[in-house]
């Protein structure tokens, strides 16, 4: 069995009042590829960002670890977190481009890191990084659109040049918050088809958030269901049928039924990761 890559523990997060997230444990092992579900405002954004680190669980609550080293624990991040955020892809639903920089260069971002300060900071970067970029560009088939203006691209070309920059960035694991909840039809599945490939190919561990169970269930062996904030599934995607959902969500499961959809499953279902295979 792969090691746990992801620990969370006794997560709480609480907004003026309002219960974001309510005692969340999670374990996630290396390789797996997890769907986080729920309807708007159910929590799947801001377990992501506590996962991530970009935000503190409440005071005194909750721990989180990854690769075997606390990220946060009590609501304080440790002091480890810089180093360990770099082995954490994020990607966003707005995808955060700059959008007047060309795509390369948002996309050598990824290396900011690991690259001299004065280089990150001006932004020439070296002849081995430029080229690992136009690699991770050409793998995701936007190698054409190198040198234009971020802003110049269409949702889904910007999705898969943020999915290009974690592929850079040499990220272990991805977290990905709603990445095709604004996206047509097909560049939703042009980008679901690289995060799943950056599982099967990098061996990267994936975990998703999306709002249609349809798609959970195309790219995700496992689900972790959020309603209210609190975890009420963690198990086999394939188990969610229409009338289980409505056991958990009650009429809300209709918005997480919402997706039409006649495509064929994906051919990586019911089948192992090859990291887990491995
Ligand atoms: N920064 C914030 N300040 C105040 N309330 C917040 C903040 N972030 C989230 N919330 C609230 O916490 C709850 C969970 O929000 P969250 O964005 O995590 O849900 P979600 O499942 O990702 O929703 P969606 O699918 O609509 O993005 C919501 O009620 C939301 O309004």
């Amino acid at each position: 069995m792969n090691p746990v890559v992801l620990r969370a523990e006794g997560v709480h997060k609480t907004y003026g009042g309002h219960r974001a997230l309510r005692d969340v444990h999670l374990e996630v092992r290396r390789g797996e590829r997890v769907a986080l579900l729920g309807a708007s405002g159910s929590g799947k954004s801001t377990l992501i960002r506590c996962l991530c680190g970009l935000e503190t669980t409440d005071p005194g609550t909750g721990r989180i670890q990854v690769f075997g080293q606390v990220l946060q624990a009590g609501g304080r991040n440790s002091a480890e977190i810089r180093a360990l955020r770099r082995r954490i892809g994020v990607i966003f639903q707005q995808f955060n481009l700059v959008g007047r920089l060309s795509v390369m260069s948002n996309v050598l971002t990824g290396l900011a890191a690991e690259a001299p300060l004065w280089r990150a900071v001006l932004g020439r970067y070296g002849l081995a990084h430029q080229a690992r970029a136009l690699d991770a560009l050409a793998d995701i088939g936007l190698a054409p659109q190198a040198f234009q203006r971020a802003s110049t691209l269409s949702g889904g070309q910007q999705q898969r040049a943020a999915i290009a920059r974690v592929l850079v960035q040499g990220a272990e694991m991805v977290l990905a918050d709603e990445p095709v909840a604004s996206l047509d039809p097909q560049s939703t599945t042009r980008v679901m088809e690289q995060l799943a490939a950056l599982n099967r190919d990098n061996g990267m561990t994936l975990i998703v958030s999306l709002h249609h169970v349809a798609l959970a269930k195309r790219y995700c062996e496992r689900v972790v269901a959020l309603r209210d904030g609190a975890l009420v599934y963690d198990g086999p995607s394939e188990a969610l049928t229409p009338g289980f959902l409505e056991q958990l969500y009650g009429t809300a499961a209709a918005d997480l039924l919402g997706e039409r959809d006649d495509r064929p499953a994906s051919p990586w279902l019911g089948e192992a990761p090859l990291a887990l295979a491995a």
